[in-house]
């Protein structure tokens, strides 16, 4: 079945469905990893976006029950240059045509995905259009330009779990009660706020023997203090930071009185609350393989990514927030911590889901650092 698919500055391209009739309008960002898709589809991150892989033949592995990073997918398109229709894995059981149909997400292959990716690269990032139902060029556009856009929403809302919960076996578990814990970290309590969580951060803190609890995003100060954590870690999420109601304040009442973590979003929620701002990047960092020094260590990291915000850095006090991770590429900020407070955080995902475990090490120093505070107090 043909698709369309149509940016808000004119540029179209003509490609196949293969998971039936749809439409959908977003931010179109581009995703560089190899492998991993399942876990890209399933990052709460993506919503409000249409995703492009550069990776030419997708869907070779089929999907499986163990690597999802939430229980949904969270992409409103899926764009590839080749859909493998005979997965092979023996882990697979869902082709992963049934895994979009099934939560109703349009899958399109058969067009340039270069020149794509390309113009976004030169031109940066744009809100597109993709429709099997309605295949005038001028009218798509029109559509995609209406689009509100990502900048100013608050998208955390929509992704972000009502109720608390805790981690066994692999699966969230409702309820307001800390995880047990098999592990070495002296069943050390930590709550997550969830902006729009992937599930590996949950599964690496509580593998390393953390309590964990996960809350809904508008939990305030008073609720969080009253649960007695040692740690308190902030997700990822998707949208504008600076969009996201509520959280700033949230975490000002909360600094320098708990260790705080922060990724992706998190980490910018942070830079938000430490007095910073954030902007957005001329076409995001997606993917496996960027390249992020450690500028406390001197060594480099290859990082998984996916953001299109940033925090920027000339906007705090160097006295009160160091720079600590630096992207290669463009020189971005990608980590931060606090001089007087035990903060810190990156922007990039050391919980690599799908990417690189070269970063793992910061759930360590973040062990670490509620050790010590539990020891201090
Ligand atoms: N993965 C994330 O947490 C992304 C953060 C934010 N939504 C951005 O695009 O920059």
């Amino acid at each position: 079945m043909k698709a369309v698919i149509a940016l808000e500055d004119g540029t179209v391209f003509t490609g196949q469905s293969f998971t039936g009739r749809g439409e959908a309008v977003g931010e179109i960002v581009f995703n560089t990893s190899m492998s991993g898709y399942q876990e890209v589809l399933t990052d709460p991150s993506y919503t409000g976006q249409l995703v492009v892989m550069t990776y030419p033949l997708i869907g070779t592995y089929g999907i499986n029950p163990e690597d999802m990073e939430s229980a949904a997918v969270h992409p409103k398109a899926f764009l590839v240059k080749e859909y493998q229709r005979l997965p092979s894995n023996f882990r697979s059981r869902q082709s992963l045509a049934e895994f979009l149909q099934a939560h109703g997400v349009l899958g399109v292959e058969g067009f340039d995905t270069r020149a794509l990716v390309r113009h976004i690269r030169t031109k940066g990032a744009m809100k597109g259009i993709v429709s099997t139902e309605e295949l005038d060029a001028v009218k798509l556009v029109e559509k995609a330009k209406n689009w509100p856009g990502l900048i100013g929403q608050d998208m955390v809302r929509l992704v972000s779990c009502s109720t608390p919960y805790g981690w066994a076996d692999n699966h969230p578990v409702p309820g307001s009660s800390f995880s047990t814990t098999a592990g070495s970290a002296d069943g050390l309590k930590v709550v997550l706020f969830d902006f729009g969580i992937k599930y590996n951060q949950i599964r690496i803190l509580a593998d390393k023997g953390c309590r964990v609890l996960v809350v809904p995003a508008t939990t305030d100060a008073a609720t969080i203090m009253a649960m007695e954590p040692d740690g308190i870690f902030l997700s990822n999420g998707p949208g504008d930071p600076a969009g996201v109601e509520g959280v700033v304040s949230t975490l000002r009442q909360l600094l320098g009185r708990l260790p705080i973590f922060g990724i992706c979003l998190g980490h910018q929620m942070l830079g938000l609350a430490y007095g910073g701002s954030t902007y957005k990047l001329k076409f995001g960092h997606r993917g496996g393989n960027q390249p992020v020094k450690n500028l406390l260590s001197g060594r480099v990291e290859i990082t998984s990514q996916n953001h299109g915000f940033c925090v920027d850095m000339s906007t705090l006090d160097p006295d009160e927030v160091e720079l600590t991770h630096v992207n290669l590429n463009d020189n971005s900020c990608e980590g931060m911590r606090h001089k007087r407070w035990p903060a810190f955080s990156v922007q990039y995902h050391p919980e690599h889901a799908p990417g690189p475990h070269d970063s793992l090490y910061l759930f360590d120093r973040f062990i670490d650092m509620m050790q010590e505070h539990r020891r201090s107090t």
